[in-house]
């Protein structure tokens, strides 16, 4: 009889506990910066998921040397984790923070920057953006991963808010049970602003590595859930994060206080 081969390789986790936000933002340039040289050698892109908050000034490091100059930027595809349901010039524009933090000091391709399609309500950019991963995995820029069919992102970096929430995956919210769906949309965000697109968790924990992000002390609570040993069996949206890959928790020493 045929042994049965488990459909995935338990993720691995990893923590790292940085001495400040500085050294923080230093060895998460490092860390994305390894990653893009890795997939650029083995399969001449890299693809690249962002987040909004202060995730974007702690990638600061990246459109400094030595990165702004050995990093192959021309080989990034970039993407979102989430998005706000705004014009790309709003201020609450996931897009326009990511431009202007980085992407706009670094020599990426502007065509491999996969932006929301603003003029769309909340369901039709969901369902647009989902189109565009489809289309890409048809034309080979993204790859569907083998255990789950979902397509496979090389890296994700995520923030977590105070609530634990990551993406637009709210604590409680029916989205965190979606299993069909690539990107979904959510109109009544507790984070303003309300309307919103996200990737779901079947893509996001197809993919291989993810970073999760937390420096200061506005997050210790659910750092501390997540990770320690409060006792609390509640799930945490981010507790729901556990890639195919490789997960690492970055923090600083303020997020790491109560663990
Ligand atoms: O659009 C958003 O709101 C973000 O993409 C969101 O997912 C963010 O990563 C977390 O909310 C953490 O945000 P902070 O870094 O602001 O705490």
């Amino acid at each position: 009889m045929a042994e049965t081969v488990p459909a995935t390789v338990p993720a691995k986790r990893k923590v790292e506990v940085l001495g400040s936000e500085e050294e923080l933002a230093a060895a998460l340039a490092k860390y994305v910066a390894d990653l893009s040289d890795k997939f650029v050698r083995e399969k001449g892109l890299f693809t690249v998921v962002l987040s909004g908050g202060y995730l974007i000034d702690l990638l600061r490091k990246l459109a400094e040397p030595p990165y702004v100059e050995s990093v192959e930027w021309s080989k990034w595809h970039v993407f979102w984790l989430d998005e706000r349901v705004v014009p790309k010039t709003h201020p609450d524009s996931n897009y326009k923070l990511a431009c202007d933090g980085l992407l706009s000091k670094v020599p990426v391709v502007p065509e491999n920057v996969y932006a929301i399609n603003d003029t769309l309500s909340a369901e039709g950019a969901a369902d647009d953006y989902e189109a565009c991963l489809r289309y890409l995995v048809e034309s080979g820029v993204l790859a569907p991963s083998a255990a789950s069919k979902f397509p496979k992102f090389d890296l994700m970096l995520l923030g977590m808010g105070p609530d634990g929430h990551v993406a637009s995956l709210f604590p409680g919210h029916p989205l965190l049970e979606e299993k069909e769906r690539w990107v979904t949309f959510i109109k009544d965000s507790p984070k303003p602003p309300p309307q919103r697109i996200t990737f779901t968790f079947p893509v996001i924990n197809s993919s291989e590595y993810i970073a999760l992000v937390v420096a200061g002390t506005g997050e210790v609570d659910a750092v501390h859930t997540a990770l320690g040993n409060s006792g609390d069996a509640k799930k945490l949206p981010a507790q729901m994060v556990t890639p195919e890959g490789e997960l690492t928790w970055f923090l600083d020493k303020d997020a790491a206080s109560k663990l």
